[in-house]
């Protein structure tokens, strides 16, 4: 199972967490990521975790002030990007150029969607993976695959009518390790969460819980 844990703004120490992340991946089976801020990918990634963006921008070098430019993460130390997520939602077009762009810059992307319907069209632009979250349920401690398990098996059909190549993650109120192997049995082949293990107390022992049934 992938684990992408996506520190948001979220106040924690994101190279704390990232240290957790890199420990805690080393000792399971699981492939554990995180996505922290932009200001902080080159700090996250010197920890030695595998590093994602939050986002990239549908750009290319030049005059795009205040974008996010797929090289420069990459320079930064990203190995993957989340596009599209539910709190930096992009236009088809817009979600097209960010994963041609990832692509170019050599990115591994997640595109977001909030439903089965949408996850159609996300698998259609080619990235690696999908990801469904309905927005309702984020930060809510209640994990799609408990409170609306059909999202998450559609969500898995969905994606393989387009193309069987790519994974399907889910994601919304996931904090637990029941609630990983309750994704997984649902057909989903990892997990995008975020204040479980971004707003505990202690991220370590939040993220070994995670991957403890795995
Ligand atoms: O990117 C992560 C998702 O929005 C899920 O957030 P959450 O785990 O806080 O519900």
């Amino acid at each position: 199972m992938f684990i992408l844990v996506n520190l948001k703004t979220y106040p924690c120490d994101p190279v704390a967490v990232a240290e957790a992340v890199r420990d805690v991946d080393d000792g399971s089976d699981a492939r554990i990521a995180v996505a922290p801020q932009a200001a902080h990918l080159e700090r996250v990634a010197e920890t030695g975790a595998e590093t994602w963006a939050q986002h990239v921008d549908p750009i290319d070098h030049g005059s795009n002030t205040g974008h996010s430019l797929a090289e420069g993460v990459v320079d930064a130390g990203a190995a993957g990007t989340l596009i599209n997520h539910s709190e930096r939602r992009l236009k088809l077009a817009d979600a097209d150029g960010a994963v041609r762009a990832a692509e170019r810059a050599g990115l591994e992307t997640v595109v977001c969607a909030n439903n089965p319907a949408q996850i159609g069209a996300a698998a259609a632009l080619g990235p690696d993976a999908v990801a469904v979250e309905p927005p309702e349920l984020i930060g809510t401690g209640t994990p799609v695959s408990q409170a609306d398990p059909d999202v998450v098996e559609d969500a898995v059909d969905a994606a393989a009518n387009v193309d069987p190549d790519v994974a399907v993650l889910c994601g919304a109120g996931i904090s637990t390790g029941d609630d990983v192997v309750a994704a997984a049995d649902l057909g989903s082949g990892g997990v995008l969460l975020a204040s479980g293990v971004a707003k505990a107390d202690d991220p370590r022992a939040a993220l070994e819980e995670l991957v403890e049934p795995l």
